[in-house]
């Protein structure tokens, strides 16, 4: 289980304090989720009636990063994406702390998980993931990739000797590969991307997408890497191969709302590489590291994917 900050009552009592959304009935730790610990929270309104919420407590982000994540929620929340954003007190301040980490009351969104994913789950996350680009084409803050191509150039480097000959070299050369994309004079469209919409991070009420959570990876980048990321959680069947038939779905989706550029089709077959890496990287490191305390995913399932795009080059339909 996720929770890496245990917080009593009190704390959480001291937290709600100046947020008027009522008073607190119960809390309990939620399974599920890597980085971040989070809680539902149930609070009684003075009407009487019970409501939901998520309090987060992030571990990795520090308070000065935040503003960015308040923001940005509130802003694509306003504009129509199913994204929660959080509560303010009545001074306006919605960044709290609790055991000196940043902490946010989010409401709960409707839904639950997708067990088997469908050409319709990648039909919709295509739309919604097309109308978060458009929603945050003017969005006034920036951030760079705290797990980016700087990220993913050093790091590739420090565990090359924990891993074999052949896993470093197909390494080093996806990064120096995504080196040589970025000096292309495509003028790949940019913006504000989700960054981690793997399908855990997504929420359906029945067959309708109804929340996308987990945002704190956003940051300004290319908005295709954005759709590889999404392409190779989304599509992928458990072998690392990938089921075209969910895969068109989601790009026939995604380019009916954001239609692509020349250049892009000429980026994609890389950028899923890319994409693959970038999270084969961020899983190797805490399952080579014997003290991390994070909870480990499998990188081979990443490696697999990594493979199945360099034997078999994507294209844009
Ligand atoms: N606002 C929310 N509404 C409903 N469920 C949520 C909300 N926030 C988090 N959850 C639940 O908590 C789980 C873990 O949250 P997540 O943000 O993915 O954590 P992590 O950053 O640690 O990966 C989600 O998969 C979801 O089930
Ligand atoms: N969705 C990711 C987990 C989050 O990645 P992070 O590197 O940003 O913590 C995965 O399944 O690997």
């Amino acid at each position: 289980m996720a929770v890496y900050t245990n917080i009593s009552r009190t704390d959480l009592e001291n937290l709600l304090q100046g947020i008027e959304q009522g008073q607190l009935v119960d809390f309990q730790g939620i399974e599920g989720g890597v980085e971040n610990t989070n809680y539902f929270v149930t609070l009684r309104s003075d009407a009487g009636l019970t409501e939901e919420y998520v309090l987060t407590i992030f571990e990795e982000l520090s308070q000065e990063e935040m503003p960015y994540f308040v923001e940005l929620t509130t802003w694509l929340a306003d504009r129509g994406c199913p994204v929660p954003f959080p509560f303010k007190d009545s001074d306006g301040i919605a960044l709290k702390t609790v055991h000196n980490r940043p902490a946010l009351l989010q409401p709960r969104l409707p839904g639950s998980h997708v067990a088997a994913l469908t050409a319709a789950h990648c039909h919709q996350i295509g739309t919604a993931l097309a109308e978060f680009h458009q929603a945050g084409r003017d969005f006034y803050l920036q951030r760079q990739a705290h797990r980016g191509v700087f990220w993913w150039r050093r790091e590739s480097q420090h565990i090359a000797d924990k891993l074999s000959p052949d896993d470093a070299a197909l390494l080093r050369n996806e990064v120096a590969l995504f080196d040589q994309l970025r000096e292309q004079p495509w003028h790949l469209p940019q913006g504000v991307i989700h960054g981690d919409l793997f399908f855990d991070n997504a929420l359906f009420q029945g067959d309708q997408l109804s929340a996308i959570l987990d945002i704190y990876n956003a940051c300004n980048g290319y908005l295709l890497f954005d759709l590889a990321i999404v392409a190779n959680d989304w599509c992928v069947n458990p072998d690392g191969s990938i089921d075209p038939v969910r895969e068109t779905a989601l790009l026939n989706a995604y380019a009916a709302v954001r239609p692509f550029e020349e250049n892009e089709y000429l980026a994609w077959p890389q950028l899923v590489r890319t994409a693959a890496m970038r999270f084969w990287l961020s899983r190797l490191i805490p399952a080579l590291d014997p003290d991390s305390t994070q909870k480990i995913k499998d990188p081979s399932e990443l490696r697999r994917i990594l493979q199945y795009r360099i034997d078999h080059p994507a294209k844009l339909p």
